[in-house]
């Protein structure tokens, strides 16, 4: 009667791997549990995930290397696994809800979220990337844009290249708060997309800041986010807290790869319990203040009835 918060399927969006290939299922190594698919499996789990009343997906791919240039131009092919993934799992789950990442890394020989050139990132090019990217995106029948890479300006590039195309309907979840963390290290390991050199303290933001998590909040918004995302969730509570102070935007927090790595391996060497401890730190990301969790615990919370 007197639990203030509580965390429900409804709250949880999972994040699911792609790969090339048929009949595909291979786990990460530093992410026990979690797997890249290939379409025809992913289809299989997105169905088991359904059952368990678990209805929202945030898809991620992993790229051949030989695929990956200078401009991500594998990022908008026709035909390409990414889209062909979107399109696949829309038409034979249509209620799903499908969450599609927006960002060069996965498909940029450089390894970054932008273009670039001599070392540099260059933003307002990119954000034609970004743009294309979105609408094949919507074209393919997501749900909802999440644009990852932390360039300046690219919610209102993406939303007025969706709304001149007829997708004014189509959702955009920002990343506001990205910060440049050590814990996305599993997740490169996925998708086989660190940067080949320097790191992306460029664009995305210093752990040693809270108040500029404001400043790019309230530029997202102004330029039409509707979700804002703060990342990862348990070293950054407070900016959660912050920014759910602050807007009445819905405010999304991504459990990112690393804070899984770290409960699972502590799990396997018997050192936590593993039904409190992944209950509690879901808890702790509602508490703070986010409606949506992006976490790979979402489909064992729900399998195991922890809720
Ligand atoms: N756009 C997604 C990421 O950059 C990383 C997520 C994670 O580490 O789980
Ligand atoms: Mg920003």
């Amino acid at each position: 009667m007197v639990q203030e918060t509580h965390v429900s399927a409804a709250n949880l969006i999972f994040p699911l791997f792609i790969v090339d290939g048929e009949n595909q299922k291979t786990e990460v190594a530093s992410m026990p549990g979690i797997y890249r698919y290939s379409i025809d499996n992913l289809l299989r789990e997105v169905e088991s995930c359904m059952k368990l009343g678990l209805t929202s997906f945030d898809l991620f791919p992993n790229i051949e290397e030989a695929l990956k240039d200078k401009l991500a131009t594998e990022s908008h092919r026709e035909g390409s696994l990414y889209l062909r993934a979107i399109s696949q799992v829309k038409k034979e789950f249509p209620e799903a809800c499908i969450i599609t990442d927006v960002a060069m890394d996965p498909y940029s020989s450089d390894g970054h979220d932008g273009i670039v050139e001599n070392g540099e990132i260059l933003n307002d090019e990119t954000l034609e990337v970004l743009g294309k990217m979105a609408l094949a995106h919507a074209q393919s029948g997501a749900d909802i844009i999440a644009p990852s890479d932390m360039m300046d300006g690219r919610v209102g590039y993406i939303r007025r290249v969706l709304d001149e195309n007829g997708f004014k309907h189509v959702s955009i979840m920002s990343y506001s708060a990205k910060y440049a963390s050590a814990f996305y290290g599993p997740f490169r390991d996925a998708l086989n997309s660190a940067p080949k050199f320097g790191d992306k303290k460029g664009y995305q933001m210093n752990p040693a800041n809270q108040r500029e998590a404001l400043i790019e909040a309230r530029l997202d918004e102004a330029e039409g986010a509707d979700f804002l995302m703060v990342k990862p969730a348990l070293p950054y509570l407070d900016v959660i807290k912050l920014l759910k102070d602050s807007t009445e935007l819905p405010i999304a927090a991504y459990n990112v790869s690393g804070e899984y790595a770290m409960i699972k391996a502590a799990i396997q060497n018997g050192w936590l319990n593993e039904q409190r401890a992944i209950t509690e730190v879901l808890l702790s990301i509602r508490r703070a203040g986010a409606t949506a969790i992006l976490t790979y615990h979402a489909k064992e919370v729900l399998e195991n009835k922890w809720l």
